[in-house]
């Protein structure tokens, strides 16, 4: 096997459209990931995430569209003729093979000299700090362990992409952001190019370079985590990422919006809607801000509820037209909780974090929160 200087392949996805008999799974799918570059595949249930990610491992073919790795269509190309690496769920680990044979597996089925397969297992062993461990068998490994090992499998075939299904979802939350860290650090060191799926926006948000939010089949928007965060292209991305407020409003103006909590608030760029619809008016708890610290209008709200979150007290307040909002409060050793009935005024910190959408038809819920 060729040792290339160049880790990570491009990707380029084209028109990708994908049915599992009347279900349409993938639809119109077009996407450009660089070499060496950390993509997420975020979005709910259904959406079509395994179904894409098959289709680049070569699993699956797509019903319509193409596959390109480094240029070249792939897409009537079998998995095992790809230079794609997979990291599953649950590691997919052989239970009967140890560390070691686990890793070699792929350099032997591509009959590789037995000193070449010893020498490039000792060095992914290396690299996933599991050397100690070669002789052991998956079942006498921790979830973290078996995680590494699973990686070290997928790089040993010199891949130009690897591609992660919910790696961490087998492990438990302490455990997940240390492994997140270290598997990012190791791929990204690594120079490989990398999909990971997940359901989990936190994980995609400190994972990944650019995420990719899906929503039935489609792609909803593809950005850097902060772009995502700050400027979501629609509802559903500002519904997905982070949480917010959504509180019902008229544009009376261009640049002006009036709550129907009371206040008129100054935008920072025109909105796209025309003046004079209905829209909701997307607000993160920590763009609000309880009076005394913010200048401008204030909203007048009744605490309903202080949860301390740890780091934060998360308080819920109820506007005057029955609209909930949630506020972030930063805590100290010394701070107590709001108690609940009591009265603040709340005013925005900063208008260019407002987002603006059309109000859905119907009755649009007052607040809408991510997962
Ligand atoms: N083998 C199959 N046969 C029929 N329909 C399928 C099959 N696999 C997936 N689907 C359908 O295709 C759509 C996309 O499924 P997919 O598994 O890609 O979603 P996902 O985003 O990965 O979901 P999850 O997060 O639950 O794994 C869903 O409507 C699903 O029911």
């Amino acid at each position: 096997m060729a040792v290339t200087d160049k880790r990570g392949n491009d990707l380029a996805l084209s028109g990708v459209n994908h049915w599992f008999g009347p279900t349409q799974a993938l639809d119109g799918v077009s996407l450009r990931i660089d070499p060496g570059e950390m993509v997420a595949l975020l979005g709910p249930s259904g959406c079509g995430k395994t179904t894409l990610l098959q289709i680049i491992a070569g699993f699956l073919q797509p019903t319509e569209g193409e596959v390109l790795l480094d240029g070249g269509r792939v897409d009537h190309i079998p998995a095992n003729r790809r230079r794609v690496g997979m990291v599953f769920q649950n590691y997919a680990l052989f239970p009967h093979l140890s560390v070691f044979e686990n890793v070699a597996y792929g350099l032997r089925a591509r009959k590789m000299p037995g000193a070449a397969i010893k020498a490039k297992v000792a060095e992914m062993l290396a690299l996933v700090k599991m050397g100690h461990l070669a002789d052991r068998l998956p079942s006498q490994l921790s979830g973290g362990q078996q995680q590494r090992v699973a990686l070290a499998r997928a790089l040993a075939i010199e891949p130009g992409i690897v591609l992660l299904d919910e790696p961490f979802s087998a492990l438990d939350k302490n455990l997940r952001l240390d492994m997140q860290i270290e598997i990012k650090g190791l791929l990204k060191g690594y120079g490989v190019t990398s999909i990971i799926v997940t359901h989990d926006q936190e994980e995609a948000l400190s994972m990944a370079d650019r995420i990719v939010v899906m929503n039935r089949g489609r792609i909803e928007q593809v950005g850097t985590p902060d772009i995502l965060y700050d400027r979501p292209a629609t509802l559903f991305v500002n519904q997905f990422i982070g949480h917010a407020n959504f509180l019902q409003a008229a544009l009376v103006a261009p640049r002006r919006v009036k709550l129907e909590a009371g206040i008129e608030i100054d935008l920072a760029e025109p909105a796209p809607q025309p003046v004079g619809s209905a829209v909701l008016v997307s607000i993160r708890p920590e763009n609000i801000a309880i009076s005394g610290t913010s200048a401008g209008p204030t909203i007048p709200v009744k605490v309903r509820i202080t949860m301390p979150l740890g780091a934060a007290d998360v308080i819920e307040a109820v506007t005057p037209n029955g609209e909930t909002v949630k506020i972030h409060k930063t805590r100290s050793p010394a701070s107590k909780p709001i108690a609940s009935g009591t009265a603040l005024a709340l005013s925005v910190v900063d208008p260019t974090g407002i987002g603006i959408f059309a109000a859905p038809a119907g009755d649009p819920a007052s607040t809408l929160h991510g997962p």
